[in-house]
């Protein structure tokens, strides 16, 4: 970095001092914090990610969201060249720059980890960022911020997207880096036209787009319902109402979403005893997470959910399906078979795990977290991975897509329309449909959909497929979460040391009883999880290893 340069740094770091006595952390879900002490942040974000460029040589993407969180918060997320999350490998250094105390110490940290990344300011590569935010009032002056950020490295451009969807964005990264266009409207047609394709193949066509049938979405006020509605007018065979758009006076994320009706278990704003039996579903703040419920019953405000795992349930038997129509009938190329396999997380329900063991499914659990999920499926030739907050996507590896494209060929000269060609473009425009980048709610929407329309069922059907085991989770405060640490993807506690134990003991009391702790990446709390075999079950030993947390840990403890 020569003078000129190190001083236009300087010069536009001094307008960005830190707030005092706040500690920023790139966690799982980027920095997040109350809109009002973000402005230095994503200023530095806006530094990161040009860094971040100049070493790819690629885009690198920057969104502004909160997803779920309440209105007044706000947050940043740096997108890698993949589209995926940025590498683990940087997240040390932006927490240093963050932290930074002043421009001086900012300049020093930026030149010193330049130097050992072998980062170089010579201008054979101008490091281009795509910016978007979600519908906060904030987004539009942080996003400013994180321009300022991004120039304070001469030669760095950043071009905004406005409002999108946190996977769209992260979608138009990963196709502009691969020398698409990478437009909204370039990704609202691949979604279309996929969709399609995979209701044009359904056995005996289409069965399910009557008006009754319809599909009801609750945008949880955000940027997911409005990006819906400009999807749709590119499908037909499709039946969807939007609620809480966003268009409306209702507020971000407040008694509506994907968290919301998750957590909650109950109907979101706008939704009544008229909705008895319908198929609702709904979308986060970002809209990268989706669930799907009904409405059971006039009696109470509970819904079924139908969650993440549910999902991730019906991802996996429509691809087993597809692969082994693929693999019979005269399969003369037994050298390949590909690997599948299903990641979750221990707050899977224990239901869903067994059901998909049962299937015979491969099935891997990881920490919380989508970037540890993503890692994970990024192994199989085709990973289908979700959270069971309906965070998820199935991933493609490279070779086996390359692998589809050359069978489908072959396929289709020696027997255009049989069923193992079918399955293979299925397969294909699957591929196509989900978001390979990260989690996309409206993307799963779709794919959801056209299983549904294929095999002819209704969301009662669907949700049948295996009954959930009741759960509860607790949220403990204590002096300092970071004293447990975890192992076993998080299902085990290593330290303190006797905790562990007394959880098994407690747990060893309950019929089909588990129980969990660990300490939250987003919220500075202890979560504990239990499942047992009715719900006054899974409550009671809840409450009672979040009173052992308190005993090893709470605030009354030594
Ligand atoms: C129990 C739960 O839902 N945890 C969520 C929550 O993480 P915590 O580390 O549990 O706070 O936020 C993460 C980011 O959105 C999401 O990946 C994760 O699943
Ligand atoms: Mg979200």
């Amino acid at each position: 970095m020569d003078e000129e340069q190190k001083s236009v740094l300087l010069k536009s770091s001094s307008q960005f001092p830190i707030p005092p006595d706040v500690k920023f952390s790139y966690g799982t879900s980027g920095f997040r914090a109350d809109a009002l002490l973000l402005e230095s942040t994503v200023f530095r974000a806006g530094i990161l990610a040009a860094l971040r460029s100049i070493k790819t040589r690629s885009m690198i993407g920057l969104m502004m969201t909160a997803s779920h969180n309440k209105i007044s918060d706000n947050g940043i997320k740096i997108a890698d060249p993949s589209g995926g999350m940025l590498t683990q490998q940087w997240e040390p250094f932006a927490d240093a720059l963050a932290n930074a105390p002043d421009s001086d110490r900012l300049l020093q940290l930026i030149v010193e980890f330049a130097e050992k990344e072998n980062i170089k300011f010579d201008g054979d590569f101008r490091p281009e960022i795509l910016l978007g935010r979600d519908t906060r009032p904030s987004g539009e002056s942080l996003l400013e911020a994180a321009k300022q950020g991004i120039h304070s490295i001469v030669g760095s451009v950043g071009s905004d997207m406005g409002v999108v969807t946190t996977p769209q964005l992260h979608w138009m990264v990963r196709a502009r880096n691969k020398g698409m266009k990478g437009s909204e409207l370039e990704y609202f047609e691949q979604l279309s036209s996929s969709f399609r394709c995979l209701v044009d193949l359904i056995p005996g066509g289409s069965k399910t787009d009557s008006a009754e049938n319809k599909l009801i979405v609750d945008g949880a006020h955000g940027v997911g319902g409005e990006k819906l509605d400009s999807l749709m007018k590119l499908l037909d065979g499709l039946n969807i109402e939007v609620r809480n758009s966003g268009k409306g006076t209702g507020i971000l994320n407040e008694g509506v979403g994907a968290d919301f009706v998750q957590k909650e278990k109950v109907v979101p704003d706008n939704f009544d005893s008229n909705d008895i039996g319908k198929r609702c579903a709904s979308l986060d703040g970002d809209a990268d997470r989706l669930v799907y419920f009904t409405v059971p019953s006039a009696d109470s405000s509970k819904i079924d959910l139908v969650d993440g795992d549910k999902i991730l349930s019906l991802f996996a038997l429509y691809i087993k399906e597809q692969l082994s129509l693929l693999s019979t009938t005269g399969a003369e190329d037994n050298s390949y078979k590909p690997h599948l396999g299903v990641v979750q997380t221990a707050y899977a329900n224990g239901a869903s795990t067994d059901y998909l063991k049962g299937l015979g499914l491969e099935v891997a659990l990881t920490p919380t977290g989508v970037k540890y999920l993503h890692e994970k499926a990024a192994e199989y030739d085709i990973g289908i991975y979700f959270e069971a907050n309906g965070h998820g996507t199935i991933l493609f590896s490279e070779r086996f897509l390359s692998w589809l494209e050359d069978k489908n060929k072959e396929l289709a000269s020696a027997s255009e329309g049989s069923q193992q060609q079918k399955a293979a473009l299925r397969l294909l425009a699957v591929s196509k449909l989900i978001n390979q980048a990260v989690g996309d709610a409206l993307s799963v929407l779709l794919l959801v959909e056209a299983i549904l329309q294929h095999k002819g069922w209704s969301i009662q059907y669907w949700n049948g497929l295996y009954q959930d085991l009741p759960s509860k989770q607790i949220k403990v405060i204590v002096k300092d979460r970071t004293a447990v640490v975890t192992t076993n993807a998080e299902t085990q506690v290593a330290s303190p040391q006797g905790i562990q134990e007394a959880i098994n003991s407690e747990t060893a009391k309950y019929p089909w009883g588990r129980s969990f702790i660990r300490p939250s990446g987003t919220e500075d709390v202890i979560r504990v999880y239990a499942e047992a075999s009715t719900q006054d079950a899974a409550d009671s030993l809840a409450s009672s290893v979040a009173k052992l947390v308190d005993k090893y840990l709470g605030i009354s403890s030594s």
